[in-house]
């Protein structure tokens, strides 16, 4: 599967501010506002790159530090997904190469305004407004008073070795311009993963931080669990939006097959291969390759993967040259591949190099609370096919009883069928047919 670049229109009179100081988005963001401008925030580079993946907007203010990803990388990815984006850096200076909005004007006005009434309250700074307009912009901006710096929570608990700048970076604005204020706000959730347990707004919360960095990810998870919709939501969110998204479930293609199927093939190379074809690798160039049940891939290939992720350079099956390519492996995996790897089951080596960044996927019934609101998207969902069904309380509390071990890929079926068990009437818990893993009978909680 592969998902085509898309042209977006920059959208007029639309700015992204990205800030993590909250007081001074807020006062930007009024001013922004009475002047006609449509002001879209985002609290870190992030939460900036979700909306950019959908909106080119007219320009853009960032803030020269920004709490999850390094600003120069991030205008980097700013720029080359929204080339007609203007984009400002918050002392009022322009990015080197960007294209120029005919209203940067009216942007650097406000942010000098902004500066001025803040000026009372703030402590002067070093850091220069840097402009070639006019000179009331050569004045240093406001300093908001110092406060302490919102420590970006904890990631241990995903074993994460984050690269969030915390300690030594905030010494560094002590010491030199712009202290961070206010809480950072980072937005949790993610439109496409509905939940809104503790476990899943960590979860959306390392998707943001993780995505932008180009580095493997691996997501651990029972089946059903959405694993695939964390995988399509780390390249939505990253700067290969834009490129393809290619899926491979190592499990679904059979052994002898898999290693033409991930590289490709020549003509002739084995017999039925009748055409040269590339494989899937090469096919999500510029983009993400989802290697799906990883933990399934026979160990020969696993040696071809780990030399594909330490060169960046594939061979067809049959060639003999290499050709580079540049993908993002996201994998996942229902196995416990770390103890496959004491097994001699996965290679070690392949493990540490696709698991930079492990992330956990939770089971449904770790997260109960989330069913109902599960529930009420699977009806949704199903309603703009048919008429849109209402549930009982009863069912949802039969609903909430159930341990899932389908996760929420059954939770999604059983309502499916629920919905065309009661005709025209709600759901009641006799339409609610969960499977006993166990045995070919169902349960009805009816
Ligand atoms: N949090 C969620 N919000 C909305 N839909 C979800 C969520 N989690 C899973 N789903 C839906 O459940 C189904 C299964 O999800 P997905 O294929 O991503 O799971 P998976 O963990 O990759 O499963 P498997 O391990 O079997 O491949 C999909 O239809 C998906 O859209």
């Amino acid at each position: 599967m592969s998902t085509a670049p898309v042209a977006l229109t920059t959208q007029q009179r639309s700015v992204v501010l990205v800030t993590p100081d909250a007081d001074l988005r807020q006062r930007l963001t009024d001013r922004l506002c009475s002047m006609r401008w449509n002001v879209f925030t985002a609290a870190g580079g992030a939460e900036a790159m979700a909306y950019l993946s959908n909106s080119a907007p007219e320009a853009m203010i960032v803030d020269h530090w920004l709490p999850d990803l390094d600003a120069a990388e991030f205008k980097d990815y700013a720029s080359a997904m929204c080339p007609e984006t203007d984009l400002l850096q918050m002392d009022g200076s322009a990015s080197a190469g960007c294209v120029r909005s005919a209203r940067r004007n009216e942007l650097l006005h406000a942010i000098r305004e902004v500066h001025d009434a803040g000026e009372a309250t703030s402590v002067p700074s070093a850091l220069p407004l840097k402009f070639d307009g006019p000179t009331w912009l050569q004045a240093p901006i406001a300093i908001p008073p110092l406060e302490p710096v919102p420590k970006v929570a904890d990631s241990a608990a995903f074993g994460l070795p984050f690269l969030i700048p915390q300690n030594d970076v905030v010494q560094e604005h002590r010491n030199g311009t712009r202290p961070l204020s206010g809480p950072v706000e980072v937005r949790m959730n993610l439109p496409e993963i509905v939940g809104d347990a503790q476990q899943m707004r960590e979860l959306a919360r390392v998707i943001r931080l993780i995505a932008p960095h180009n580095v493997s990810v691996l997501i651990k998870g029972e089946t059903g669990t959405g694993k695939e919709l964390v995988a399509k939501a780390v390249h939505r969110l990253s700067a290969r939006a834009g490129k393809p998204f290619v899926v491979l479930n190592c499990a679904a293609i059979p052994e002898h097959l898999l290693e033409a199927e991930l590289f490709g093939h020549t003509r002739g190379a084995f017999t039925g291969a009748v055409a040269s074809r590339i494989g899937r690798i090469e096919a999500a160039h510029g983009g993400t390759l989802f290697l799906d049940e990883i933990g399934e891939m026979p160990l020969p290939l696993q040696a071809k993967m780990l030399r594909f992720l330490e060169n960046g350079e594939i061979q067809k099956v049959g060639e003999n040259d290499a050709v580079r390519v540049d993908v993002r492996i996201v994998a996942a995996t229902h196995q416990p591949l770390e103890q496959n790897t004491a097994n001699k089951l996965f290679r070690l080596d392949l493990y540490h190099r696709l698991a930079v960044f492990p992330v956990d996927v939770p089971a449904l019934r770790e997260r109960a609370e989330d069913i109902p609101m599960l529930a009420e998207h699977f009806l949704r969902r199903l309603g703009e096919a048919a008429p849109r069904r209402s549930m009982t309380p009863e069912a949802l509390g039969a609903l909430m009883a159930y341990h899932w071990p389908g996760n929420v890929r059954e939770l999604g079926h059983v309502l499916q069928r629920g919905v065309i068990l009661c005709g025209e009437d709600a759901v009641l818990p006799e339409h609610l047919r969960m499977r006993d893993p166990q045995s070919t009978s169902w349960l009805s909680p009816g």
